[in-house]
């Protein structure tokens, strides 16, 4: 629905965005995550070519936008919902005349307009506000009246820049659940800028990672958390998960290992979990297990678990048991034994 070819956006001889190429399905909720200044904003604003790539080709629903007239242009944009970190709502009119306003040239009357506008309203959750002033509103509110606004002119596509990066996590859980809730009811493509993992995980199906103008990595969410391939993107990751620092922790305060005990990470994904693993290579190696620490996540509804443990036991069933855990799935990663922890 959404295809961007070799993208690159020059400033003055500053490339903000380097020959990015991105396809985006209808109904994905696709997460752009990336350290201030790598280009996000500037990439996303090439959809609806508020921003005017210098090279490349913006294809949406199978029309070339670059190769549109202006009027064409201006009537796709409609389909094209935006709503932003600081809500940019106007601010000397009321709650439900800001939702009106991007239709207020449409040809339904002043009625059909305030009954569409109050509709939308009650969808976000605050329809008893509709005569209230954006001042009046939280911030939670006032995201909440922008998402109205930006589903006025019924779009397809909804472009979010940073829309939680100002609310706190409670508002921003309400406000993505929000989001969630409008994208199956009425399919709408979501693509969400964002720098909070929590975002990516709790609302989009598919993420790129975005560095000094270039996607360094993409795929599904569940390939990103479960196995994050660039260092950046496992920096994103980390963020969200806390693994190294519970790894540090374990470390810090784990006493001497025995001769006959390593210390190790386990990473897995899906159903396989750890619990009848661990009885089965006590039933096949004699290793005893310890678990110290652990974590599991659902991601889009798959379990990714992280378990820090002490395997006890003869070396060399140690180093079978290791390879039995590879062959099924597992992630091993050794941490350390009786000579020293890593
Ligand atoms: N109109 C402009 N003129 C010149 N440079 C620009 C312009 N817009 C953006 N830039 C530069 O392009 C780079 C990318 O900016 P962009 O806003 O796309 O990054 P971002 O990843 O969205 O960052 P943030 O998360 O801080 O919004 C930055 O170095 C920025 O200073």
């Amino acid at each position: 629905m959404i295809e961007l070819k070799d993208i690159s956006v020059d400033f003055d001889g500053f490339k903000a965005v380097d020959k990015v190429s991105l396809k985006i399905e209808k109904a994905d909720a696709f997460g752009i995550v990336g350290f201030s200044g790598a280009g996000k904003s500037t990439l996303v604003r090439c959809i609806n070519l508020l921003q005017k790539p210098t090279e490349g080709e913006v294809i949406v629903n199978g029309e070339d936008f670059l190769k549109l007239s202006d009027k064409e242009l201006r009537k796709r944009r409609k389909k094209i919902g935006m709503i932003f970190q600081h809500f940019n709502l106007l601010n000397n009119l009321t709650v439900i005349d800001n939702v009106i306003f991007p239709i207020r040239k449409d040809q339904k009357s002043k009625k059909e307009k305030l009954e569409k506008a109050q509709k939308l309203l009650e969808l976000v959750g605050i329809g008893d506000k509709a005569n209230s002033y954006p001042r009046e509103l939280s911030g939670g509110q006032k995201q909440r009246c922008a998402i109205a606004r930006a589903l006025a002119s019924d779009p397809e596509i909804l472009l979010c820049d940073e829309a939680t990066s100002a609310l706190d996590p409670k508002t921003t859980k309400q406000i993505l659940a929000l989001l969630q809730e409008i994208k199956d009811k009425i399919g709408l493509t979501i693509v969400i800028i964002t720098h909070q993992m929590e975002v990516v995980k709790d609302l989009c199906n598919k993420v790129a990672v975005m560095q000094d103008g270039k996607v360094v990595e993409e795929g599904t969410t569940l390939e990103i958390f479960s196995n994050p391939k660039n260092k950046l993107t496992k920096d994103f990751v980390e963020t969200s998960t806390n693994v190294n620092q519970t790894i540090e922790e374990v470390k810090n305060n784990i006493s001497a290992l025995g001769p006959d005990e390593s210390l190790v990470k386990l990473s897995y994904v899906g159903e396989s979990t750890t619990e009848p693993v661990i009885n089965e290579i006590y039933e096949k190696f004699s290793i005893k297990t310890n678990v110290l620490a652990g974590n599991i996540e659902f991601i889009t509804g798959t379990p990714v678990g992280n378990l820090i443990v002490t395997f006890k036991g003869d070396k060399e069933k140690i180093d079978q048991a290791v390879e039995y855990l590879i062959s099924g799935g597992t992630n091993v990663t050794f941490l350390g034994d009786s000579n020293g922890i890593l």
